[in-house]
C-alpha cells in the first residue's frame, strides 16, 4: 500500500460523479454539462435541483409536477417549531440550530428507515429536507426576535417564500432574482468538505438524514461555509477601523491572519461564481446609492491579488449580497446550507448507487511496544 501523505486529501480521486465539474485553472463550473453562468442567468433553484436529483432540466409539465410536490412539504410540525424556539430562546448558534432540528426531522420523516438501495425513497427525503429547510431558519430566526413564525406559502418560488417567511412580507422582483441565483450558485460544488461528509455518513450506508447532519457541522466551519459569516465580519471591522481596507488587509496579513472568503483547494484563478456574485452586490450597493461595501470588497481584491496572487471565492461576495439584502448576518452559512442540500443528496443518492465505505489511513507516528503500568502504580 502507497505511504505517500495526502494531507487534506489534495488531490486523491474517491469517486465518480457526473454531477458538477470544476476546472480550476480556466475558473469554469458545470452543473450536469451546464455552465453556472447560463443557470445563474437562466435556471431557477427548482430547476437546478431537479437537474441534479433526476439528471436533466424539466420540461413545463415535469417542473409543475416536481414544484407541487416540494411545496407540499415546507410545514413542518409543531414539535419542530418547539425545538427552533427552545434553540432560539437558548440563543443557539443559527447552524447549531439548524443541524439540530435537521437531525430531529428523522423522526418523522414518513419514510421512516429506509433501504439505501431505494432511490425513490432517498429522493422523497431529500425532497423533504430540502423543502423544510428554509421553513426551519426563517422560523428560528423570527423566535429569536421574539416574533411567531410566518407559515409558508404555496403560490411563492423557494427563494420568494424563504424572503417571505424571514421578513413576513414578500420580496420584491430584484430580491427574488438575487436570492434565487446565489442559491442556483451555490447548490453544488464537487467534493467540497461538506459533501464528502456527507458522503462519508452515506458510505456506511447511514440514512440521508445523518449524511445531511453530518454535512451541516462540516460547512459551519470557517474555512468552509461558515466563511461568508466571516467575511461581512471583517468588512464590518474594516469599517469600524480609522485605515483603509488595503492597509487593515495589509496589516491582517502580517499579522498571520487569513482573510475569508479568498483562496481555495481547486481553483487558481477567481471562483466563477464570485464574479456573478460581485455583479450583484455592485447593482444592490448601486439600487440603495450606498458603495461602501462593495467598495471595500473591490480594494480588497485588488490587493490580495496584487500582493498574494489569491483570488475570491464564492462566500467573498455573497457576503455583501447578503447583507445588502438586509439579511442577518449569521444566516449566511445557513442560507448557504438552504441551497447546497440539494448537492448534498444528489451526492448521497449517486453513493448509494456505487457504494464502497469511506476509509482511509493515517500515517502512524506514536509510541509503540510501551510497557503497561497499572494505574495505582503510575
Ligand atoms: C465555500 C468554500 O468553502 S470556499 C472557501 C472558504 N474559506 C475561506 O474563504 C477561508 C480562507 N481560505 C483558506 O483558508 C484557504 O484558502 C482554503 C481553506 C479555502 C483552502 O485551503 P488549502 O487548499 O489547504 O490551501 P492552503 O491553506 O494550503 O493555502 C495555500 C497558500 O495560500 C495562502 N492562503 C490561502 N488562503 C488564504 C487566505 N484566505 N488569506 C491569506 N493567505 C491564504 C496560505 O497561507 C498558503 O500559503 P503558504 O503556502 O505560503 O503557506
Ligand atoms: O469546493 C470547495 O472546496 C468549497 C466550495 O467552493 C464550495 O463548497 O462551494
Amino acid at each position: 500500500m502507497a505511504d505517500d501523505l495526502k494531507k487534506g486529501l489534495e488531490g486523491v480521486l474517491v469517486a465518480e460523479s457526473s454531477l458538477s465539474h470544476i476546472d480550476g485553472d480556466e475558473g469554469t463550473l458545470i452543473y450536469r454539462g451546464y455552465a453556472i453562468e447560463d443557470l445563474a442567468r437562466e435556471a431557477s433553484y427548482e430547476e437546478v435541483l431537479y437537474l441534479l436529483w433526476y439528471g436533466e432540466l424539466p420540461t413545463h409539465d415535469e417542473l409543475d409536477s416536481f414544484t407541487e410536490r416540494m411545496v407540499a412539504e415546507r410545514a413542518v410540525d409543531e414539535d419542530v417549531l418547539a425545538t427552533a424556539e427552545a434553540l432560539a430562546t437558548a440563543d443557539a448558534e443559527p447552524m447549531a440550530a439548524l443541524r439540530t432540528v435537521v437531525s430531529q426531522l428523522s423522526v418523522t420523516d414518513p419514510d421512516g428507515e429506509t433501504d439505501p438501495e431505494d432511490r425513490e425513497a432517498t429522493l422523497a427525503k431529500s425532497r423533504r429536507l430540502t423543502a423544510k429547510i428554509p421553513t426551519i431558519i426563517a422560523a428560528f430566526d423570527r423566535y429569536r426576535d421574539d416574533d411567531e413564525p410566518v407559515e409558508p406559502r404555496e403560490d411563492l418560488s423557494h427563494a420568494a417564500n424563504f424572503l417571505y417567511m424571514l421578513n413576513g412580507e414578500e420580496p420584491d422582483e430584484i430580491a427574488e432574482e438575487t436570492f434565487d441565483a446565489a442559491l442556483v450558485l451555490h447548490a453544488d460544488h464537487g467534493l467540497n468538505a461538506s459533501t464528502f461528509s456527507a458522503m462519508v455518513t452515506a458510505s456506511t450506508l447511514s440514512d440521508v438524514h445523518s449524511a445531511v447532519t453530518s454535512a451541516i457541522g462540516t460547512l459551519k466551519g470557517g474555512l468552509h461555509g461558515g466563511a461568508n459569516q466571516n467575511v461581512m465580519e471583517m468588512l464590518k471591522e474594516v469599517d469600524d477601523s480609522d485605515k483603509d481596507p488595503v492597509k487593515w488587509a495589509r496589516d491582517a496579513l502580517d499579522s498571520g491572519r487569513r482573510v475569508a472568503g479568498f483562496g481555495h483547494r481547486v481553483y487558481e484563478v477567481k471562483d466563477p461564481r464570485a464574479y456573478i456574485l460581485g455583479e450583484f452586490s455592485e447593482s444592490l450597493a448601486e439600487e440603495a446609492g450606498e458603495m461602501k461595501w462593495y467598495d471595500y470588497s473591490v480594494a480588497i481584491e485588488e490587493f490580495m491579488s496584487e500582493e498574494k496572487g489569491i483570488a475570491p471565492n464564492v462566500d467573498f461576495y455573497s457576503a455583501t449580497t447578503y447583507y445588502q439584502m438586509g439579511i442577518p448576518i449569521d444566516l449566511f452559512t445557513p442560507i448557504f446550507a438552504l441551497s447546497r442540500v440539494g448537492g448534498w443528496t444528489a451526492h448521497v443518492t449517486e453513493q448509494y448507487e456505487d457504494n464502497r465505505i469511506m476509509r482511509p489511513r493515517a500515517r502512524y507516528v506514536g509510541d509503540k511496544n510501551q510497557e503497561f503500568v497499572p494505574i495505582d502504580e503510575r
